[in-house]
Parts: C-alpha cells; sequence; structure tokens
C-alpha cells in the first residue's frame, strides 16, 4: 500500500529561514498568480504596521504637549513630534489629535481590509486545492488508486489540503512582520539608533534560538499527522467492518484501540501546546531582557528622553512582530508532512486515456478482440492474464470461465479500459482500444459485479447512479433485473432511502439493483461479473431469459455456474491446457 506519509526529509536546511523559500516554491508551483496575490496582501499589512508606528509616535507626542506647562490650546509645539527627530515640525494641538485619530482609524480600516481579503483567498486556495485532490483521485489510473489507503485519500482531500492555505497565510504573515520590522527599525534608527540597535541584535538573537526549534516543530507535524491517520484508518475500517467487528465480538478490543490512537492524537496537540507555550515564553523572556536593557542603559544612551521613550514604545510593539515573524517560520516546518502529502497526490500523473482525444466510436460492429494479450499489475510476481488471443463477436453472448485467479475480472477491467495491456493488443472493429476516445466508448458499455457499491439515497438513486437516465427507464432495467417484485414490497417502493450499506437488502436484491444499475444506461455491451452469484437458480434463468429478449446486445458474462455458461453462445475458457501425458 502506498502510504502518504513520508518520512520528514533527513535533514533540515542548514539555515532555519531557508524553509521560507522551500515553501514559496512548493506554494509557487500550487498557487497559479502567487506573487500578485502575497503582494498585495504584504503591502496593505505593512501600511497597517506603518500607521501604527505614525500612531504611536503622535501619542507621545501629544502626551507631552498634554503635559506641558501652561495653557496648551492653540499653542504650536516646535520640538513634535518625537519621531522626526531633528526636524522642526509645528503641530497645534487639534493636528496633532486629528492626525493621531486618522492613523487609527486608518490601521483600523486597512486590518479589516487585510483580513478580508485574506480569508477570501485562503478560502478560495482551500477550494481550488480540495477540488484538484479530489480531480486527482477521478483521474489518477485506476491501479494507482487501488495502491491507496482510502482513509488517506479522505484525511488528504478534507484536512491536510488545508495546509496549503495555511502556508500561504503564513508566508503573507511572514512578509507583513518582516515588513514591519524593517519599518519600525528604520523609525527607530531615525529616533534613536542605540535602540535600534539593540532591537536589531534582539531580533536575530530571537530568530537564531528560535531556530533550535526547528527539528522539533517538523518531527511534531509528522507525527500529529501519523497519529491522526492512524485514527481515521481505525475509524474508517471499523464502519467498514462492523458487522465482522460484532460478530467477533471485537467491539471491546476495538474500543481500546481507539482510545490508545484517540490518546496519542491528545498527546500530540498537547506537545504542540506545549512547544507553542514554550516558544512564546522564550521571546517574552527575550523581549523583557531587551528592554531592561534599555532602561538599566537608558542613563548612558546618548539618546533625547522623548525619543528615546517613543522608540523603546515601538520596540515594545515590534516584540509581537519579531515573534509573529519567527512562529510563522516554526509552523512552515510544522505543515511540512501535511504539505509533501498534498503535493505528493498532485503530482501522481493522470491517466492519460482520461485526458487524451482519441477517436469516437458509436457502437461495436464487428468485434472486441484481444492479440496476445498480457497484463501484470505493479509490484506482481507474474502476469495476472498471458497472452491471450480471443474474439468476442458483436451482438452475440460469450461465457468468460475459468478457476480463480485466472485473470476474468482483469480481463473485464481490460475491456473497461481501466488496465490498458502491459503487452499485446485489444482492438475494437479492427481499432486500437488505445486510440479510442474513452468515454465515447465507455457510453457503450456497462458493468455489473459480484459486489455492488450501493450509495447513500433511495432505490431510484442507486439505480440512477447520477446519470440523466428517466425514470421510464430504470423502472424497465427494474423489471428485467427481476427487481421491482422487491422493491414494490419496500415501504416507499423506489423511494425506499437506503443508507449506503443498504443493511435492508439481501444480497441477491443488491445484485439485482446492480444489475438494474448497469441495465438502465441500456448499453449496447453489458459485462457481467459473478453479477447474479447471490441469486437463486430459478431467478437468475428468469434474469438472464429476461435479458436475452433485448436482442442485439453483445453480452459477456463470468460465471462459476455451469448453467449460467451453457446459456451463452460463445465460450472463452481461461483453464490452463491440461498437461500431456509423456508416458510411453
Ligand atoms: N490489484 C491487483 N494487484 C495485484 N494483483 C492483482 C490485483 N487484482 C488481481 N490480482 C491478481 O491477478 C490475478 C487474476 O485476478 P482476477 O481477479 O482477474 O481473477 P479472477 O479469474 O476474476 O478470479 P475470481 O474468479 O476469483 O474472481 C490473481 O492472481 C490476483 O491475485
Amino acid at each position: 500500500m502506498n502510504r502518504f506519509r513520508k518520512p520528514p526529509s533527513a535533514k533540515p536546511a542548514r539555515a532555519y529561514n531557508l524553509i521560507v523559500a522551500a515553501r514559496f516554491r512548493e506554494l509557487s508551483q500550487l498557487v497559479p498568480a502567487l506573487r500578485l496575490k502575497m503582494t498585495v496582501m504584504i503591502i496593505l499589512g505593512i501600511l497597517t504596521g506603518f500607521s501604527e508606528m505614525v500612531g504611536i509616535t503622535f501619542l507621545v507626542s501629544l502626551v507631552f504637549l498634554l503635559g506641558q506647562q501652561g495653557p496648551v490650546s492653540g499653542s504650536a509645539v516646535a520640538w513634535l513630534p518625537a519621531f522626526f527627530g531633528g526636524i522642526d515640525l509645528s503641530l497645534s494641538k487639534p493636528v496633532l489629535i486629528g492626525i493621531l485619530i486618522g492613523s487609527i482609524l486608518f490601521r483600523i480600516f486597512l486590518g479589516c481590509a487585510n483580513s478580508l481579503i485574506a480569508s477570501a483567498v485562503n478560502h478560495r486556495i482551500s477550494d481550488s486545492m480540495r477540488d484538484r485532490l479530489y480531480a486527482k483521485v477521478l483521474t489518477m489510473p485506476f491501479q494507482r488508486f487501488q495502491d491507496y489507503e482510502r482513509s488517506d485519500l479522505i484525511n488528504v482531500i478534507a484536512t491536510e489540503s488545508y495546509a496549503v492555505s495555511s502556508a500561504h497565510a503564513s508566508l503573507v504573515r511572514l512578509g507583513v512582520n518582516f515588513g514591519t520590522i524593517v519599518i519600525f527599525g528604520v523609525g527607530m534608527l531615525i529616533m534613536a539608533w542605540p535602540i535600534a540597535l539593540l532591537g536589531l541584535a534582539f531580533g536575530f538573537i530571537h530568530n537564531f534560538t528560535l531556530g533550535f526549534f526547528a527539528g522539533a516543530y517538523r518531527r511534531l507535524g509528522s507525527s500529529a499527522l501519523a497519529a491522526v491517520e492512524a485514527l481515521t484508518q481505525l475509524s474508517w475500517t471499523t464502519l467498514q467492518t462492523l458487522k465482522a467487528v460484532k460478530s467477533f465480538g471485537l467491539e471491546n478490543r476495538h474500543q481500546q484501540l481507539f482510545e490508545t490512537l484517540s490518546s496519542d492524537v491528545g498527546q500530540t496537540w498537547r506537545r504542540s501546546d506545549w512547544m507553542g507555550a514554550t516558544t512564546s515564553l522564550l521571546s517574552e523572556i527575550l523581549t523583557f531582557g531587551v528592554i531592561l536593557t534599555i532602561i538599566l542603559s537608558s542613563e548612558f544612551l546618548p539618546v533625547d528622553f522623548k525619543a528615546a521613550l517613543s522608540a523603546t514604545i515601538l520596540l515594545y510593539r515590534l516584540q509581537p512582530h519579531i515573534k509573529g515573524f519567527d512562529s510563522q517560520i516554526l509552523s512552515l516546518y510544522e505543515m511540512e508532512a501535511s504539505l509533501q502529502n498534498v503535493l505528493a497526490l498532485l503530482a501522481e500523473k493522470d491517466d492519460i486515456k482520461q485526458t487524451a482525444q482519441g477517436e469516437k466510436v458509436t457502437r461495436l460492429a464487428e468485434a472486441i478482440v484481444f492479440h496476445e494479450v498480457s497484463f501484470v499489475y505493479e509490484r506482481a510476481n507474474a502476469p495476472a492474464v498471458h497472452d491471450l488471443s480471443f474474439s468476442i463477436r458483436a451482438g452475440e453472448t460469450t461465457a468468460l470461465t475459468g478457476p480463480s485467479g485466472s485473470g476474468k475480472t482483469t480481463i473485464l477491467n481490460m475491456i473497461l479500459d481501466l488496465n490498458p495491456p502491459t503487452q499485446g493488443m485489444i482492438t475494437i472493429d479492427g481499432r486500437d482500444l488505445a486510440t479510442i476516445d474513452r468515454s465515447s466508448w465507455l457510453e457503450l458499455l456497462s458493468v455489473s459485479g459480484q459486489d455492488v457499491e450501493l450509495m447513500e439515497g433511495t432505490v431510484l438513486d442507486n439505480i440512477r447512479f447520477r446519470r440523466d437516465i428517466s425514470e421510464q427507464d430504470i423502472r424497465w432495467a427494474a423489471d428485467v433485473a427481476c427487481a421491482t417484485e422487491f422493491i414494490n414490497d419496500l415501504p416507499y417502493g423506489f423511494d425506499e432511502w437506503l443508507g449506503d450499506e443498504a443493511i435492508r437488502l439481501s444480497g441477491g436484491q443488491r445484485q439485482r439493483i446492480g444489475l438494474a444499475r448497469a441495465l438502465a444506461g441500456r448499453p449496447q455491451i453489458l459485462l457481467l461479473d459473478e453479477a447474479t452469484s447471490a441469486l437463486d437458480e430459478e431467478t437468475e434463468m428468469r434474469v438472464f431469459s429476461a435479458m436475452k429478449e433485448d436482442a442485439g446486445r453483445t453480452l459477456i458474462v463470468v460465471s462459476h455456474r455451469p448453467a449460467v455458461a451453457r446459456l451463452m453462445k460463445n465460450r472463452i475458457d481461461l483453464r490452463p491446457p491440461a498437461p500431456t501425458s509423456k508416458l510411453g
């Protein structure tokens, strides 16, 4: 089985900040027009930071103005604001208040606009990721799909797809934090360069110290993912096999297993919270240290008191940005495992037959012919089908017989174009199946098997199976499949609701719904893979004689029952020829 979970790359990037470039490269592959969206959001974020800085400096100025001795109203102040250092600005109190209120409102407006844009962009990214991942499941070759754990696929589509928008949001926040740090830094440099230098040193120490946590965050991300995957897998298999679980009396065993896995999940989240709290505490301690350093050394610093005050407040306000910058980098490490899963699924190649434009077919006129066809499943030691040549004539009935494992289902899958031959060729009226348009070919075909995949919905929904088929055709198909007789006995008849397991139906009833589903599209070619194996002999014969009345259909039947094989005009036997005796 192909597990999504990949071990994190053996060695983290040498410089821990380089993860930003790696994530950006991955996101550029996944999100079109990434640069434009990010740039707009980062500029808005930086402007928010800028207006905050202006607000702070003017607030300090206002406080000083209000604290002046004597009458202040209408007076001009020559020393304000501190932020502009030596520039002699004369601002009256009302102007100062106006600028302050304006910058606060501007910041609120920008912050709000940025949140709305970020939310819209993130949802768009998540929507498109989910759509693309779901589409990939539908378009990858069927054999590749069979290699995946179903629960892993559900996890990736429904949950891990969010990692892409989260990584995008983190990169934007990083850009905003970085831009704000630069702007605040320049402001501080103009006001009080010694404090700016202290701030710069603080930033580097902060970044360096939190870098020690990168590996732990990366491991935490992949173990959280592994724990969630294990829990989903257990829940999924329990639901799938509940009857067996109950029949074997394994309820307590499953409950214990679930509790263990569930506590693993809880533990990884708790560890994540602890790590978050530890890095946050470390960040606060570092901030406290640098502010204490400024206070203790203020007497010796060649800085004007007002400017020092503004710069210190700026430094204090800068701390969340520095902390944000580093915690975003750490979260980029944490989401690595999920992102790798999304990338791995999207990297699956599409089934070329599904995307290629082949020649269209409208009917089978002559025959389906296998020319020395072999098929080997991936990682299988022996071919499932070896060097097989036969012909299935249009409009005739053919039985495909042979012992279990002789390749009957594999042959039907090849006719359905799910498994292209590894060697040899299948022709449709003389044309290579590989060059024929897949959807036009599938329009001629229908298949019904031993296990019918029922879905949640009514009996009618299950026969229609999301195709445009009239109710009249559905009722006709149910008649031919001898299903009407039991459907009419259901409390709501064709409108009876069936759960995805349709537990209330017997095996034979499920098969008749599957058969009606296959017949409802009035296919020219019908493939039945043990599709009536659960019916009693009498009903089975009635089904086949009803189907025979619809002349002109090419019928290919796989059945272990000799009576069914005898009903067919032709027979292809996959039994290996008996070895000839060499005695004498
Ligand atoms: N997805 C798969 N991957 C690997 N091997 C497979 C796969 N599906 C089938 N096989 C192998 O291919 C061979 C043929 O299988 P197939 O299901 O076609 O046989 P069959 O004749 O239909 O059997 P039965 O009568 O039991 O349904 C078997 O040996 C089987 O184990």
